[in-house]
């Protein structure tokens, strides 16, 4: 365990080295984007950066980046120079999915307007098919929540509501989550543009040729993965 947060450390330091002063930065959620938002305080602390400004993708990454120091804005339509992140599963397209740590609406719509957007994992995260470890996390309104995982089903869903300690998971935005499993053979685009046609669904967590390097650690080194490299 250790030393899977050594990685997920040696990732996040890789990636935080690309911040330039001066830039707009997209900070992710989860326990190795938190290692990239701790580099960055520290750069930051040591004279290294100056002037940044970033986006958190949640509240509990707005507020490590505070209590750092980082200056952080909402967002605004204006492009972000750079969004690091973590993932749950990487295909060998850089195909992601994401939101196991309940942040995906927040992180789709920061990472959506990124310049370069940074995945940062360790080697566990890598898979040759989405969906082989991981649940695709939906984020799901409330009000008729049943309805919507009716829904769901009816698509070849199969899956639970998240629950944290027996209580159903609220996100930032006040929804539900659904961790849903797919037949293999789904096709990522079909079944993302599926998603987004159900009616209660406000996300996926397929995050789809958005990413455009990924660092991931290995016990022998930072591997830099391009698409279909
Ligand atoms: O909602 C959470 C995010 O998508 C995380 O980036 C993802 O779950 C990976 O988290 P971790 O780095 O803790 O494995």
């Amino acid at each position: 365990m250790a030393e899977l947060e050594a990685l997920k450390q040696q990732a996040a330091v890789r990636a935080a080295a690309l911040v330039q002063s001066g830039t707009r930065i997209g900070l992710g959620t989860g326990s190795t984007a938190r290692y990239a938002i701790l580099e960055l305080g520290r750069r930051l602390a040591a004279g290294e950066l100056e002037g940044v400004m970033a986006v958190a993708t949640s509240q509990a990454s707005e507020d490590l980046a505070r209590s750092l120091n980082i200056p952080v804005e909402p967002l605004t339509p204006e492009p972000l120079d750079i969004v690091i992140d973590g993932a749950d599963e990487i295909d060998p397209q850089l195909n992601l999915i994401k939101g196991l740590g309940g942040a995906l609406t927040r992180e789709k719509l920061v990472e959506v307007q990124a310049r370069r957007f940074a995945v940062i994992a360790d080697h566990t995260k890598l898979v040759s098919r989405l969906g082989e470890k991981a649940p695709l996390p939906i984020e799901v309104v409330q009000f008729g929540v049943d309805s919507t995982v009716e829904r769901l089903r009816a698509l070849g869903a199969r899956g639970e509501l998240r629950r944290d300690a027996g209580a159903l998971y609220i996100t930032d935005n006040g929804n539900y989550i659904f961790h849903a499993h797919f037949p293999e053979n789904a096709s990522l685009a079909s079944l993302e543009r599926s998603l987004k046609g159900v009616l209660g669904v406000v996300e996926t967590g397929l995050f789809l040729g958005m990413a455009t390097v990924a660092y991931v650690a290995t016990p022998e080194g930072v591997r830099e993965l391009h698409a279909g490299a």
